[in-house]
């Protein structure tokens, strides 16, 4: 059998992102050597070092730079895109506005590589003159009828982007706007809705909103209105009051003024069969993950919906299998990568990416010892060497999750701080993924299915309890080591032979090493403490740490061994 592949150079996602702090704390001899190390490794890699480059909009190119984020060890926002990233780089140096503007722009990179931005970017400045037309005509007629009797606040309101969503209650309701219908011009169809509910904050902030919160505990703590944030509406010249709407099957009836329509596979063919007529304005289409959305139905509505409406397309796919994609788009197609913008076709079916940076192991579970025990284990040794880890565990369905979940907060009580995001069955699915984006969890249990695309900070290992397809793989092990992350990921599968045998393949496929790590052990000698309790009685006993061990090596016999 052929030897594992040299381990993976240093993420390029940890690249830039130890470049962009470099510069933010204007450490600029570091920076030069890591630009050097990026040049070194993508020599051919077309480079554009600000948004302010021709095809954006002037209004986008300067609000994406002032745009802030919470990081936990510091005391104020940091930017949250001070540079784009190397693929943003190749889309923006492309010709998109040129060729690609009235067309289909594929976008293929490794997960966490900012695709999502870069898809935003495309779309908005394809919508840039219907929106601003559009926002401005609806301005102008509501100043025009009623501007003696509107007040400030209403007029704020008015002219502030909006969110309609049945799952997102943290933003003001949109005011509503008197008038004719006017369906969506934009159409985002994504895996799930929560990664909906992620994208329409990021296209929230992006069309002049803030997402108010208070961030960080204790010295950290700060609110996110600073004054003089860059980020503030007031500086903001886009397009003012866009209306977004998540919508899901079973919803109330879009708002009849939307934009931007943000929906799953579901939410689409629900609202296609209820009211068609929602469709008749679109300009822009953008399909995230098209392995995952695209169905043989999706797809023959989408057909009909480009022969129609003759939108610009834009696709995002960490994997992305190529013919029934390049049958559906309209022509002429660009497709763009971290390296390279082309006109040619891949020449493979599916474009396998490097899953550059991160290191993969396995565990191999024995038959004496239950796989949750197994995992719990794992958890608390990587949580006892490194007290900042943390992770998220993928389960093959939501019943498995289901069956887990109880039995592994029970166990790792103190070490760890559990969610849960049970897509279907949850109470809260949004609740589980705000408190570990926010850091107030640091454990996250999923099915691969509800976690496709998330995207949360500092991730440093990933579980994988069972044996996913090979491009499952690719998407559950690109929730660590993603752009804004200095620390290294880790992906251990967890599990029986056949676990291994897959996740070596998945190695041999996408070119990594999988090291073989033992199963971790009850790290003592139960048997002996045992013995010695007997002999001397527990009051008596003086070994107090084995004792405790003892105590909690029975509490996860009783628990976790069925
Ligand atoms: N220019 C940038 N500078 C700094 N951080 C960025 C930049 N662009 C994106 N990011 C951050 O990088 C992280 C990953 O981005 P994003 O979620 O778009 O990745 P992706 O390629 O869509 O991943 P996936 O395939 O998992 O969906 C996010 O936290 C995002 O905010």
């Amino acid at each position: 059998m052929a030897s594992p592949p040299p381990p993976s150079p240093r993420s390029l996602n940890q690249l830039q992102t130890s470049l962009q702090t470099a510069l933010r704390t204007e450490d600029y001899s570091s920076a030069a050597k890591l630009r050097d190390e990026i040049k070194s490794l993508y020599p051919s890699a077309p480079t554009v070092f600000t948004f302010s480059s021709p095809p954006l909009p002037s209004w986008l190119a300067s609000r994406v730079p002032s745009l802030t984020k919470y990081d936990p060890t510091l005391k104020s926002p940091i930017p949250s895109f001070p540079s784009p990233t190397l693929l943003q780089s190749s889309l923006l140096s492309s010709p998109f506005s040129a060729v690609a503007l009235s067309r289909s722009v594929t976008i293929h990179a490794p997960p966490g590589s900012g695709k999502t931005l870069a898809a935003y970017l495309h779309v908005l400045t394809v919508l840039d003159y219907s929106l601003r037309e559009r926002c401005g005509d609806r301005l102008k007629s509501l100043t025009k009828s009623s501007l003696a009797s509107i007040s400030a606040s209403k007029l704020q309101a008015f002219s502030s982007p909006s969110i309609t969503s049945s799952i997102e209650s943290a933003l003001p309701p949109p005011s509503a706007i008197p008038g004719s219908k006017q369906p969506p011009l934009a159409l985002f169809l994504v895996p799930t809705p929560a990664l909906a509910v992620q994208q329409s904050l990021l296209a929230y902030e992006l069309l002049g909103g803030k997402v108010r919160a208070a961030r960080g505990e204790g010295e950290h703590a700060y609110d996110e209105w600073v004054p003089g944030d860059p980020s503030n509406a007031f500086r903001y010249e886009g397009p003012r009051g866009v209306r977004l709407s998540c919508y899901f099957p079973d919803d109330p009836p879009l708002p009849d003024v939307t934009d931007i329509l943000i929906t799953t596979p579901e939410g689409f063919s629900s609202l296609l069969s209820s009211s068609p007529e929602v469709f008749e304005e679109v300009e822009a289409v953008h399909l995230d993950e098209p392995d995952s959305i695209l169905s043989p139905s999706i797809s023959t509505a989408l057909r009909f919906l480009f022969a129609r409406t003759f939108p610009t397309v834009t696709v995002t796919g960490g994997t992305v299998s190529f013919p029934p994609l390049n049958s559906l788009l309209p022509k002429p197609l660009l497709y763009v990568t971290e390296t390279s913008h082309t006109t040619e076709l891949p020449s493979t079916d599916k474009n396998v990416l490097p899953l550059r940076g991160l290191t993969h192991k396995f565990c191999r579970t024995s038959s004496a010892t239950p796989p949750t025990l197994t995992l719990v284990r794992l958890l608390r040794a990587m949580k006892a060497e490194d007290p900042s880890t943390r992770a998220m565990v993928f389960f093959p369905d939501e019943p498995a999750l289901t069956a887990a979940t109880p039995k592994v907060r029970d166990a790792l009580w103190g070490d760890f701080k559990l969610s849960a995001l049970k897509q279907s069955t949850g109470l809260d699915p949004l609740r589980s993924l705000d408190d570990f984006k926010t850091q107030r969890s640091d454990l996250l249990l999923l099915t691969a299915e509800s976690g496709r695309g998330l995207d949360f900070p500092g991730v440093t290992d990933v579980l994988v309890t069972y044996s996913p397809t090979f491009e499952d793989y690719v998407h559950v092990a690109g929730r660590c080591g993603r752009m804004g992350q200095e620390k290294p990921g880790c992906v251990t599968s967890v599990g029986g032979e056949a676990v291994g045998v897959n996740v070596k393949g998945v190695g041999e496929v996408y070119g990594f090493g999988v090291e073989d790590v033992p199963e971790p052990g009850a790290g003592l000698d139960v048997e002996g403490v045992m013995k010695k309790v007997a002999e001397w009685g527990e009051d008596n006993w003086e070994g107090g740490e084995d004792l405790d061990k003892v105590r909690r090596y029975l509490e996860d016999v009783n628990k976790l061994v069925d």
